[in-house]
């Protein structure tokens, strides 16, 4: 059974120095376990901030970054390099500064890739990288999740039958939050993950993780959960509504 933790900080700067502070300590201590670390990031606002912060933290210099494996939760499905993917906005904030096994930085496939505009067929490719292991999913250390003002995560939209997807990723063709077209691992290859943390900042958010909190199950966010645990990791602002 997942275990929820509740962080609640000032700020967002708080909250970006905060989570990259964590992320850090989660990857050292998985690659103590097992000599590597497998990452599933986000896109979005605060998650790109996490990212410029940690950078800044002289402890990042104890992960060994060729042994990270780097995933994506969700992806807009546009041309490789468009600034609105998440990919480029990662690579930006941080990854291309790293020394990454670039083998190892697994990119969800864009619009111009090889199976050209067809998200399906692009996210049936994706599930096959993420099988390369051996297993259906690799192992997911830490899963990190923006959370929409409706409560959504990757691209997993409230009441979108996106929801009732059995797989490992699934395509959406009519986001409510542009682009329209996304990639994005379902509810159950997000569940797989040892510890799913949902980050939120700011009072556009506060409904939201109100509501998923308190146990709205309309709401995606109220469905991601780690195997071991869920953390919400808010600023004030975002956690205003939390009981
Ligand atoms: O592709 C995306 O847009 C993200 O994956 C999406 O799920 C995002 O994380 C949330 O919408 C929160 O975004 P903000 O942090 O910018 O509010």
């Amino acid at each position: 059974m997942s275990k929820t933790l509740v962080v609640v900080v000032p700020d967002a700067d708080t909250l970006a120095a905060t989570v990259a502070s964590r992320l850090i300590a989660k990857i050292v201590d998985a690659q103590a376990e097992r000599g590597s670390a497998g990452v599933v990031l986000t896109g979005g606002r605060i998650a790109k901030r996490v990212l410029a912060a940690l950078e800044e933290l002289p402890e990042a210099r104890a992960i060994d970054w060729a042994q990270l494996d780097l995933w994506w939760g969700d992806e807009r499905f546009l041309p490789a390099g468009d600034p609105e993917r998440n990919e480029t906005q990662a690579r930006e904030a941080l990854l291309d500064a790293l020394p990454l096994d670039p083998a190892r930085v697994h990119a969800m496939p864009a619009s111009d890739g090889p199976d050209g505009d067809d998200p399906e067929a692009a996210a049936t490719r994706y599930a096959g990288e993420l099988r390369l292991g051996g297993a259906e999913l690799p192992p997911f250390d830490v899963l990190m999740l923006g959370v929409g003002e409706d409560g959504h995560v990757a691209s997993l939209f409230p009441g979108h039958p996106v929801l009732n997807e059995t797989g490992t990723t699934a395509a959406v063709r009519d986001s409510p939050k542009p682009p329209p077209n996304r990639v994005t691992l379902t509810m159950p290859a997000i569940q797989t993950a040892d510890e799913v943390w949902l980050i939120a900042a700011g009072p556009d958010k506060t409904d939201s993780v109100g509501r998923a909190l308190g146990g709205d199950e309309l709401l995606p966010a109220a469905h991601a959960t780690g195997r071991t645990k869920t953390y919400w990791l808010l600023d004030k602002a975002a956690a205003a509504k939390v009981g």
